[in-house]
């Protein structure tokens, strides 16, 4: 079949940025634009919106110079606006070539908030498309607010594409700006414009105010746009963009017509990225991305997956680089739990297997989290058979912390029988206790794990207040796992969830 190919421009460094409390580094920018362009291969970014900052100005200027490296100076884009030119100048200084111009797509922005007519209006445009040709800047035009134009003043949005399209104009950007369409009007109204003009590009750009992002992308690729705006993980202005994983996942299964470039086995990596440098996170039960997204919870399914993979869908985990889990709690079952021994390579018998079931439900009734790797302790602390031995021991050690000192440790270790001691300092006192571990593990040649993520919580409705869980992702060449530690101080709940860390690489 001849695929119809639809682009993808990113704009998680423009449109996402404007989430509320976000803000990226310049290196930050530079890493992601790196990876949107070359490893998961969208076509296009939008990178900033011209005049913001100096910051921003740096920005920009390292994107566009790695860019013009590689020639990818046309896929790189700024939001700019009618300004008379203050913004075609920022753009070179920036030095870049692609302007996605903002103009109004309704009369009552246009009436109201730049109190202008339509061909005052044109006017201006006009002006600043003649000097961006003169300055060799190529012209995207956003229609700022068109969803409400088509609602509400069609008459000016015709008046406005039959001047627009007359005009050196690479592509004509269609904002649901408020996120109001519905799918069947975002379809009539992108069908209605790209049969009217069907000799311009049109991307559409939708919000999710209504959470309805993604099927109005799907009906407006339906419908015959030529590109659609998506931002990592959804990011964005009020709810956000349309999510670029899920639409990314629509567009590949449910609409085998359409090709379009994305490598889906890095959008979870690349969704992972934009969390940890924006803070923003992601909800577990995202789409393609959420931690629990691929997670079976219900023994009933992990039954059924052992049996003719009965559960699974085309959204296998392996499409987007994940692996699908199988959840130990109170409603998970033995299956579930068969599996996760399974991956560890440990076997129970049928008795032993009832003992280790009853008492994962005792921790779920008690709200506890249970991961694979808290498997082997609740192994041998039920069946107390000596199966599992520790082979690592944090014996002993003394943290210090002191105003106007660094903080302090001494640990001493057993590993395989064997004690071994080390002091170090730190940034705080866990960051001691780590530094010093890692003194031990290098003189044993052994491997020591990259801690990739550390989260504190109170276990909620617990009746403990006084607990407090750490849970830390590890990244052993490659291998990633969770530990947890649960305490009534803090420091300690991460040293216990280090010591399984231990015991398990
Ligand atoms: C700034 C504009 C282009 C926008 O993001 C929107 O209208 O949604």
């Amino acid at each position: 079949m001849n695929k119809r190919r639809i682009e993808i421009m990113d704009t998680t460094l423009r449109d996402g940025e404007q989430t509320s409390g976000v803000s990226f580094s310049v290196s930050e920018k530079l890493t992601l634009a790196k990876l949107l362009l070359e490893e998961l291969k969208v076509d296009r970014i939008e990178i900033a919106s011209a005049r913001v900052s100096e910051g921003e100005l740096k920005a920009v200027q390292e994107i566009t110079s790695w860019a013009a490296e590689k020639e990818y100076l046309d896929r790189v884009e700024i939001l700019t606006f009618v300004d008379g030119g203050v913004s075609l100048e920022w753009m070179e200084k920036a030095g870049a070539r692609v302007q996605n111009l903002l103009t109004k797509g309704s009369l009552n922005h246009l009436t109201h908030q730049l109190k202008k007519t339509p061909e005052e209006h044109f006017g201006d445009i006009s002006k600043i498309l003649e000097q961006s040709q003169k300055r060799g800047i190529k012209t995207n035009v956003y229609l700022e607010d068109w969803s409400n134009g088509m609602r509400n003043s069609k008459e000016y949005v015709f008046q406005y594409l039959d001047f627009l399209t007359q005009q050196p104009v690479e592509r004509i950007l269609l904002p649901d700006t408020l996120g109001v369409l519905t799918h069947t009007e975002t379809s009539g109204y992108i069908s209605e414009i790209v049969q009217r003009y069907p000799d311009s590009h049109f991307d559409f750009h939708g919000h999710n105010d209504y959470d309805l992002g993604v099927s109005n992308v799907m009906e407006a690729v339906k419908a015959g746009c030529h590109g659609i705006h998506l931002t990592v993980n959804g990011m964005g202005e009020r709810a956000g963009n349309a999510p670029m994983a899920s639409v990314v996942a629509v567009i590949n299964d449910f609409l085998p017509e359409v090709h379009i470039s994305v490598n889906e086995s890095s959008l979870y990596k690349v969704s992972k990225l934009v969390s940890a440098f924006t803070g923003f996170g992601i909800p577990a039960n995202k789409p393609i991305v959420g931690d629990n997204v691929f997670t079976q919870t219900a023994g009933i399914h992990a039954d059924g997956d052992s049996k003719k993979n009965l559960y699974f869908n085309d959204l296998l985990p392996e499409r987007f680089g994940r692996k699908r889990k199988y959840a130990l709690g109170k409603t998970s079952g033995k299956a579930n739990i068969q599996k996760n021994l399974q991956e560890l390579g440990l076997t129970l018998n049928d008795e032993e297997l009832k003992k280790v079931t009853q008492r994962i439900i005792e921790l779920g009734d008690k709200k506890e989290r249970v991961t694979k790797d808290d498997l082997p302790y609740i192994i041998s602390d039920v069946l107390n058979s000596g199966d599992y031995h520790q082979k690592v021991f944090v014996k002993s050690y003394v943290l210090t912390h002191s105003k106007g000192l660094k903080p302090s440790t001494t640990v001493a270790v057993e590993i395989d029988g064997e004690l071994h001691e080390a002091n170090a300092q730190g940034d705080g006192q866990y960051d001691a206790f780590m530094n010093a571990l890692r003194k031990i593990y290098k003189v044993k040649k052994r491997d020591f794990p990259k801690l990739t993520d550390y989260a504190v919580r109170i276990p909620p409705g617990s009746n403990s207040d006084a607990l407090c869980e750490t849970v830390i992702s590890w990244d052993n060449n490659g291998t990633e796992f969770i530990t947890r530690g649960l305490d009534s101080d803090q420091t300690v709940s991460a040293i216990k969830a280090t010591e399984k860390m231990l015991n398990i690489i």
